[in-house]
C-alpha cells in the first residue's frame, strides 16, 4: 500500500499547537541555513503559523535577509493588489513584518500576458534558486494541495487549473460574493511540490478530518492529489481537530 514509514504524523490538540510546531520547524531550518529557499502557502490554515514566525523574527531568533521564497499559487485574473489575492495575503501576514528583501519573494503571476510562459518561468526560477528546501502546505477538503484539484496528473509542473466548484465556494469567504471568485488559478504542480526537499502539511478542524483520514489510509491516487505526498522522503503532517 504505502510508504507510511517515511511520514511523520504529529497529532495536536489545538490550532495554536499546530501553528507553533510548524513554525518551530521553519525556525530551525532558518537557524541551520539562513539562506534557505522556503515554499509558502496561503489560506486559513497557515495564519497562526505566520503569526508565530513573525514572533520569532521579532524576538531576533531568525532573519529573512538571505531567504528566498516561492508561493504555491495565485488566482488568475484578479489584480495582485486585490485584498483577496495571495500576494496581498502574504504581504499582510508575513512580508510586511519581516526583513525579507522585496526581490527575494516570489508568487506566480496570475496576470501574466502569456500564462503558459509564466508557468515555465516559475518552475525555472525555483530551480535556479536551488530548489525549495522546506515547503509548507495546507490541504483542501477534497484533498487538493495548492490548487491542484482531483484528477490532475502527479507529473504536473506549474500550470493553469480550473477551480473545482467546491474550492470556489470554500474560498468565497475572501471575496464579496461567489461570482467574484476566479474560475482559474496558476499553481505549482504536484511534481513541483514533490521536488521540495522537505514538506510540512498542516490541517486542523473538523472540516479537514475526512481528508486527513483518507491521507492516512494511504491509497495513492490522482483523485486525491495529497496522496502523492506519501511518496515523499521527508513529509511531516501536523493535524488535529476540536472533536
Ligand atoms: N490554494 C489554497 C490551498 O493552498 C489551501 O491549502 C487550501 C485550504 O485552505 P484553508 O487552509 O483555508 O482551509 O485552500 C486554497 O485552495
Amino acid at each position: 500500500m504505502i510508504e507510511q514509514e517515511t511520514v511523520k504524523w504529529i497529532k495536536v490538540g489545538s490550532y495554536e499547537e499546530m501553528s507553533k510546531i510548524a513554525s518551530s520547524i521553519f525556525v530551525k531550518q532558518l537557524q541551520n541555513k539562513s539562506n534557505s529557499v522556503l515554499g509558502f502557502a496561503t489560506g486559513g490554515s497557515p495564519v497562526g503559523f505566520y503569526k508565530e514566525i513573525v514572533k520569532s523574527y521579532q524576538e531576533g531568533k531568525i532573519s529573512f535577509e538571505e531567504v528566498t521564497s516561492f508561493n504555491l499559487d495565485e488566482y488568475v485574473g484578479i489584480p495582485s493588489s486585490s485584498p483577496a489575492s495571495y500576494a496581498t495575503y502574504m504581504i499582510e501576514n508575513l512580508f510586511q513584518h519581516v526583513d525579507v528583501p522585496k526581490e527575494s519573494y516570489h508568487l506566480p503571476n496570475g496576470n501574466a500576458i502569456n500564462l503558459e510562459e509564466e508557468c515555465l518561468r516559475y518552475d525555472k526560477s525555483i530551480e535556479a534558486a536551488g530548489g525549495i528546501d522546506l515547503q509548507l502546505l495546507g490541504i483542501g477538503v477534497n484533498g487538493h494541495i495548492a490548487f491542484n484539484e482531483p484528477g490532475i496528473p502527479f507529473t504536473s509542473l506549474t500550470n493553469i487549473v480550473d477551480l473545482a466548484e467546491s474550492t470556489r465556494i470554500e474560498n468565497a469567504r475572501y471575496f464579496e460574493n461567489l461570482e467574484d471568485v476566479p474560475t482559474q488559478a496558476i499553481t505549482m504542480g504536484i511534481q513541483s511540490i514533490m521536488n521540495a526537499k522537505k514538506i510540512v502539511l498542516i490541517a486542523f478542524g473538523d472540516k479537514k478530518v475526512a481528508a486527513i483520514e483518507r491521507l492516512y489510509r494511504g491509497t495513492i491516487t490522482e483523485d486525491f492529489p495529497a496522496s502523492q505526498l506519501l511518496k515523499h522522503s521527508n513529509l511531516t503532517v501536523i493535524y488535529g481537530s476540536e472533536g
